[in-house]
């Protein structure tokens, strides 16, 4: 059976006293739930994160890593490193990484290979733009990515991959997919992977929305039966707008 998960993308936001205060009150707030809970904050305060949390049920996530072991690569961080502070989940893909610094399915295709080779879970986001949902690309887009980036991994590579569909057009714009765009395209991508590997593989990996999921939103989004969950960037920052959105699912 695969997991519900609602996780929270923390982007460049929050210093270390304010990363510490969100972290105590969703600790404090967090409700009983079977989804698994994970945030994301920034490198500068995953360490502490992690230390934090040591014993909470909230896992920590890494927001991007290096495909190298090591070297000179300045301002990079290894899969060593992360597992070396007790993080063992990366968000790869994110469409911000792709957007702002040039990451390309090719590249992402080495960074996941990394990832599983040290043992990671990896939190794989992919998205069409809007011009390419427009023109009414978006399921050949999404189709490309998956295949580019994942589709030479081995079967058993699937049980560490989570994947977020992020439609680029929803993300922190206020716009948000309608349940039945993302319960359209979930489907769409379930079936992919069906073809691609086989259907026992495609009903375990868990397919996570993302892009302006609000506490308001959340409960419908979550409902369509090939929504697993969500990724949450802005509302994650709010306590009480994560807390509701981790009851909403
Ligand atoms: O990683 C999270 C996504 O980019 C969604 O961000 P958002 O909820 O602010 O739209």
């Amino acid at each position: 059976m695969r997991s519900k998960i609602v996780a929270g993308n923390w982007k460049m936001n929050n210093n270390l006293e304010e990363t510490e205060k969100l972290l105590a009150e969703l600790s404090a707030k967090l409700p009983d739930t079977e989804a698994e809970v994970m945030v994301a904050p920034t490198f500068v305060n995953l360490s502490r994160s992690a230390h934090v949390l040591e014993s909470s049920t909230i896992q920590v996530m890494a927001q991007n890593m290096h495909f190298e072991e090591n070297g000179a690569y300045t301002g990079e961080i290894s899969a060593d490193m992360l597992l070396n502070i007790g993080v063992d989940t990366v968000i790869l893909g994110h469409s911000e990484r792709r957007a702002y610094f040039g990451e390309t399915d090719e590249l992402l295709a080495k960074k996941v290979i990394k990832a599983l080779e040290k043992g990671m879970r990896v939190m794989f986001c992919f998205g069409e733009e809007l011009d390419e949902r427009k023109a009414g690309n978006h399921f050949k887009v999404v189709e490309g990515q998956l295949k580019n980036a994942l589709f030479s991994l081995e079967n058993g590579a699937w049980d560490s991959i989570v994947l977020a569909y992020e439609p680029v057009w929803a993300i922190g714009t206020g716009e948000t997919a309608s349940p039945e765009q993302a319960q359209e395209m979930h489907a769409f991508i379930r079936k992919t992977i069906a073809q691609a590997y086989d259907t026992a593989i495609a009903n375990k990996v868990s397919i996570l929305y993302g892009g302006s999921v609000k506490p308001g939103n959340a409960q419908e989004i979550f409902s369509k039966p090939d929504v697993d969950g969500g990724l949450i960037g802005g509302a994650s920052l709010v306590a009480d707008d994560f807390v509701a959105i981790i009851k909403a699912i």
